[in-house]
């Protein structure tokens, strides 16, 4: 049943939010069991299954019936005139979620505050290859252009483990509330492991992961998985220098990582812009720690970061009131330890309110892509996002 509208927006959508991803995780998994994957090459090296098709009708359909104002943006352009499946709604929600206090920062969170981005299946191209642990389902949300909350989906957790194991398994975390569903681990004293891409690597990327002094490189699928072996201590860092991945690929993976006390930002240590109206690409690549972010990032070299500026800041940004300072995170309180490296971040996050939140809804005048993904925005104009 859907939770009662007393309830705080960014919580109702989270526990809207498992149910729905875990459905579409379900569908991810019948579609590879009848092997019907029905790829289509969207850019080189950029794949599109009838999973990412199905799974994003799915999340898109039964939030937007659930939040009618609340815009979502989906990682695929589809088809609008193609028939939907009723049965494919999922309107139910996740007590648990309900259960907890909305942080304060978040309690008036309205309608058009709010962005939720999907990504229905993260690491495509590691599902065609049968690399199931590394796909996931990713649904961010944004409250004023920040990821706030987040779930990630794993339909394949557990596929090795035998036919008595549960498959599947659901990770969410809020800012200000924390990250559930998964057993958060130490990772290793006195080693400093780097996880990067694996179906999208080059020379820029292999440098600046080589130029953070890593004790061993973990490559591997999805960004949404890469931030998983981060919070279960399989990894200290996830670097990417790359302008590769979108907004739909970072929101879930962020908010969750934030919520315990780490870090998700570009290689700058900017943070990450969510706001509808901003260009897709995370143009400033990825950097996602739990601990020593600054480290890492006055380790990139100089050259990559100007080839990799931060993203533009959105208009609506430009017109911001004062920062306001939301809660820190401690990821102390968690047993987690540093990597082998000298200096602790001590930076505190800045939030923004605006002076008027449908400025966030504005157009963005610079330029246009063709892979804007789909949108359902409730109140109108189109984005404009950059390539
Ligand atoms: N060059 C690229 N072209 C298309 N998608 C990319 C590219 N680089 C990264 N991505 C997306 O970002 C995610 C993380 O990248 P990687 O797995 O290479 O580390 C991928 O799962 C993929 O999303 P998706 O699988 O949803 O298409």
């Amino acid at each position: 049943m859907a939770a009662s509208t007393n309830i705080p927006l960014i919580m109702r959508i989270v526990s809207a939010s498992i149910p729905v991803s875990t459905r579409a995780g379900r569908i991810i998994r019948d579609i590879l069991k009848k092997g019907e994957l029905g790829i289509v090459e969207k850019a080189k090296n950029d794949l599109q299954t009838e999973a990412d098709r199905s799974a994003q009708r799915c999340i898109v359909a039964s939030l937007h019936k659930q939040f009618p104002n609340v815009a979502i943006f989906g990682e695929e352009q589809l088809d609008p005139s193609e028939k939907f499946d009723p049965n494919f709604l999922e309107t139910s929600s996740c007590d648990e979620v309900l259960t907890k206090k909305c942080p304060e920062f978040l309690t008036d969170a309205k309608d058009e505050d709010v962005v939720i981005w999907v990504d229905p299946l993260d690491g495509t191209s590691e599902y065609t290859q049968g690399l199931l642990d590394h796909v996931t389902v990713l649904v961010g949300i944004a409250f004023k252009g920040r990821a706030v909350a987040g779930v990630i989906y794993q339909p394949y957790y557990n596929y090795k483990a035998g036919p008595d194991s549960v498959l599947g398994r659901c990770i969410w975390g809020i800012i200000g509330v924390g990250s559930y569903g998964f057993s958060r681990q130490k990772a290793p004293k006195g080693q400093n492991i780097i996880t990067t891409s694996r179906a999208h690597s080059d020379r820029i990327v292999t440098e600046s992961v080589e130029a953070c002094k890593p004790t061993s490189i973990i490559r591997a699928g999805g960004a949404g998985h890469k931030v998983l072996l981060i919070i279960e201590g399989k990894a200290h860092a996830y670097i990417f220098a790359s302008r590769g991945t979108k907004k739909w690929d970072t929101c879930a993976p962020e908010a969750v990582l934030h919520a315990l006390g780490g870090k998700l930002t570009d290689l700058h240590g900017n943070a990450m812009l969510y706001s509808a109206d901003v260009q897709r690409k995370n143009s400033g690549g990825i950097l996602a720690t739990v601990d020593n972010h600054s480290w890492y990032t006055e380790k990139i070299p100089e050259h990559v970061k100007e080839t990799l500026p931060s993203d533009p800041v959105p208009d609506f940004m430009k017109k911001l009131e004062k920062p306001l300072v939301i809660p820190e995170i401690k990821s102390s309180s968690s047993p987690v330890n540093s990597p082998p490296l000298e200096s602790q971040d001590s930076q505190s996050e800045q939030w923004f309110m605006t002076k008027d939140v449908k400025a966030m809804f504005a157009p963005n005048s610079n330029s246009s892509n063709s892979d804007n993904g789909s949108e359902i925005s409730p109140k109108k104009p189109k984005p404009n996002p950059e390539s």
